[in-house]
């Protein structure tokens, strides 16, 4: 692979120009800056140089660091960069201490140290659609080349500590606003602008501006001290696992009281440090592990293309069905909602208006995007104008025999091009195309609810689905923004299935002993967005019930049967519609524990034939957690084992979109590496010592 550089090129003018070449993103490598470095000091030297341009090739300014060299340092392949080098001598001294005046001139991405170079240069000019943002805190780290200092004194604390906090990165027009770019011009335009300015600031016309030292944008020290105490509560409310968030903000805070230098010194040496902590291990793992989903050995590697799916159809107007829906139109595909009859079509189309009625209350639409938006959307009764679709998405109730009879439909009314899936989440998609001719083009297109809204797509293959269906849905899957894991075919696939003992060993150990609401706390201090009765409540009992039958029936070995949700159910407790379920709701659906459960926990103990273990009462939340996830960690290496997903991190991938899982925690898998293989073993071998589990009673 060949290294990444920068060139430089002196024009007629006296402006060098120099560019950042290191593709895909022309990301910040060792070998980048420091050539970085010396092209400047070249620059610099050269008396036919008056000023300089940075920019990228290719239309990218830059993606930031490069994220490849964390793993190697990580594991120890290389050795630390040298942050204080890098931002003090190279970024500071170098790059924005030149005796020449230097200007960006940004398109495309300025991400990162991307950004944090530009913010050296003494002026920066941009297209409109560039994309420039810190988002550092999302690896796990902070900025690292002097991003925590400059970025508050061009824009202010204020927006600063947003952007870095949360990872957001703003539009060119946006930056211009704000002060963080001077120019906005078209990218044809954009080099020479930034010619002409840098040459500008050499002929006192414009100003000369090292954003280090400026201080008119910075809020008075009273006042910052407020700003930053407030965003220190906000960001451990948000997030009390991680500490970088918080080691940030000291660092901002640093320069403020102490001035850029020492917060750049402070910012150099938190970075290094953070760089091999386990959050940034773990946020890294993710990063790659989402961009290596959509690469399927035998499939993505086939030299396949994707064909050009434009017409789509969905089956089914309830809950999925119009998320589903409102998910395609969101993403400018025609989408065609067939229903059973009037009332349902109606209800759908009014579900599918309400998901779009809310990005508009939420000021993510506006009222004139709505009206495109939903025009989109044609509902029908038939199969007529299913003649001319490319994909089909099939999303009615879970019934074998309706699923059946759908397909045989579908083959004879859909052209022969087109892809026929299913968003069915448990049943085996070789039943469902059981009467069909046409099972090279079946497959699972298994959302997660609400659909529009779940970043997760699973793709279910069967042993005859065509690699070109999965070539053609992986591409559809990333023009709606969803991130795709391809999987195989079995009961619950494999993201479901990894997940069912999530509820189960959670139901066990209350037949055992251990209290419902302590539960739930232990799995969301560990980071889990809600614990497992609190999601039993929010899918609903009866969907709990019916997939619970499932799992008993394909691997009777391993499920337990509690009978503490029938019980519920046969008095109308159904889970958060009902208004009670673990927990009660009030009209607002906020949960609080209701002591009424208890009795149904006795009656359930009573029927399994247990009675509660006082020691579990004691036990710790670590152990809790362990508790509930390692049966999810057995279940994920038996999906692996069977190939039912092939790599392991698209495991860890699915746990965090499809479940929650925290991502600072690297996934499922990642997650248990970290434990060790040895050490999940013996706890799980442990507690089978322990509670002999009765499968007497009547299933989940
Ligand atoms: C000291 C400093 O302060 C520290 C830093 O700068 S840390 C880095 C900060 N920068 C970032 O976090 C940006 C991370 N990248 C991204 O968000 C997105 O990749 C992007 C917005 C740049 C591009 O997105 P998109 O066009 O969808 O393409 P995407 O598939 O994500 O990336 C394209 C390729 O570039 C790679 N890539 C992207 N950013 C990279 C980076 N900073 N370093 C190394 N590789 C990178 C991806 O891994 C991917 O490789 P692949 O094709 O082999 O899978």
């Amino acid at each position: 692979m060949e290294k990444g550089r920068t060139t430089i090129e002196v024009g007629d003018d006296g402006v060098a120009l120099i560019s950042i070449v290191n593709p895909p993103v022309n990301s910040l490598s060792i070998d980048v800056l420091y050539s970085l470095k010396d092209n400047y000091e070249q620059a610099l030297r050269r008396d036919d140089v008056k000023a300089i341009v940075v920019t990228g090739a290719r239309g990218k300014f830059s993606g930031g660091f490069d994220i490849s060299a964390f793993s190697s340092i990580q594991g120890g392949k290389i050795g630390q960069p040298n942050a204080d080098f890098i931002s003090i001598e190279i970024v500071t001294n170098t790059l924005e201490g030149a005796r020449k005046p230097s200007v960006a001139a940004i398109d495309g991405l300025a991400l990162g140290g991307g950004l944090e170079i530009a913010m050296a240069c003494h002026a920066r000019v941009s297209t409109s659609n560039a994309q420039l943002g810190l988002p550092e805190l999302q690896l796990g780290v902070i900025p690292g080349f002097g991003g925590t200092q400059r970025l508050p004194r061009l824009v202010g604390l204020t927006k600063a500590l947003e952007m870095i906090l949360m990872s957001k990165s703003i539009k060119g027009e946006e930056a211009y606003s704000l002060g963080l770019v001077d120019s906005i011009v078209p990218p044809d335009r954009l080099v020479t602008t930034a010619r002409r300015w840098a040459l500008d600031i050499v002929e006192f016309r414009r100003p000369w501006i090292r954003s280090l030292f400026k201080t008119d944008k910075l809020e008075p020290l009273g006042e910052a001290r407020e700003i930053l105490k407030f965003a220190r509560a906000q960001a451990q409310k948000q997030a009390a696992n991680l500490q970088h968030p918080l080691v940030c903000i000291d660092v901002i805070e640093e320069g403020i009281v102490s001035g850029p230098l020492a917060g750049l010194q402070k910012e150099a040496s938190s970075f290094q440090h953070l760089l091999t902590s386990d959050t940034c291990k773990s946020l890294v793992h993710v990063f790659f592990a989402q961009r290596a989903t959509s690469k399927v050995s035998g499939i993505t590697d086939l030299g396949l293309k994707a064909r050009n799916i434009r017409k789509i159809a969905i089956l089914g107007g309830g809950l999925m069905g119009s998320g589903i829906a409102t998910a395609f139109i969101m993403n400018n595909y025609s989408v065609i909602l067939k229903e059973v009859n009037e009332d349902f079509l109606k209800a759908g189309i009014e579900r599918i208006k309400g998901n779009l009625q809310n990005q508009v209350k939420k000021g993510k639409m506006t009222d004139e995007k709505f009206e495109k938006t939903f025009s989109l959307l044609k509902g029908v009764l038939d199969y007529e104008s299913f003649r001319e679709v490319d994909l089909v998405i099939e999303a009615v109730i879970e019934n074998v025999s309706l699923k059946r009879q759908i397909f045989y439909d579908l083959e004879k009314y859909c052209p022969p091009h087109c892809v026929l899936s299913s968003n069915t989440s448990t049943i085996d998609l070789n039943l469902i195309g059981e009467k069909t001719s046409s099972q090279d083009r079946i497959v699972g297109a298994h959302f997660f609810s609400p659909a529009h809204v779940m970043p997760l797509l699973e793709i279910v293959r069967t042993n005859k689905t065509s690699p070109q269906v999965v070539v053609d849905l992986l591409d559809v899957g990333k023009k709606i923004r969803k991130t795709p894991v391809v999987v195989g075919n079995c009961t619950g696939f494999a993201v479901n299935r990894t997940f069912f003992p999530y509820t189960q060993s959670a139901l066990l150990f209350v037949d055992r002993g251990l209290d419902v609401y302590k539960i739930d706390h232990a799995c969301t201090k560990f980071g889990m967005p809600m614990g497992p009765f609190r999601m039993i409540d929010l899918v609903g009992f009866g969907v709990g019930v019916a997939t619970g039958l499932q799992y008993l029936q394909s691997f009777p070995d391993r499920c337990y049967k509690s009978m503490l949700m029938p019980l519920m159910l046969e008095d109308k407790r159904s889970g958060e519609v009902t208004l009670k379920g673990f927990y009660k709701y009030d009209k607002r659906r906020k949960a609080s524990v209701d002591p009424e459960i208890n009795k149904y926990i006795e009656k359930s103990r009573k029927m399994a034939g247990v009675t509660a273990d006082p020691e579990l009462l004691k036990i710790s939340d670590k152990d809790i957690v362990e508790m509930v996830f390692l049966p999810v960690v057995n279940e994920a290496c038996r999906v692996l084992d069977e190939g039912i997903s092939v790599k392991a991190s698209d495991l860890d991938i699915a746990s965090i979109m499809g479940m929650g899982f925290p991502p600072y925690r690297g996934g499922i898998i990642f997650w248990a590496d970290s434990l060790g293989a040895s050490y999940v073993y013996n706890r799980l071998e442990e507690w089978k010592k322990d509670m002999v589990i009765s499968s007497s009673h009547a299933p989940i």
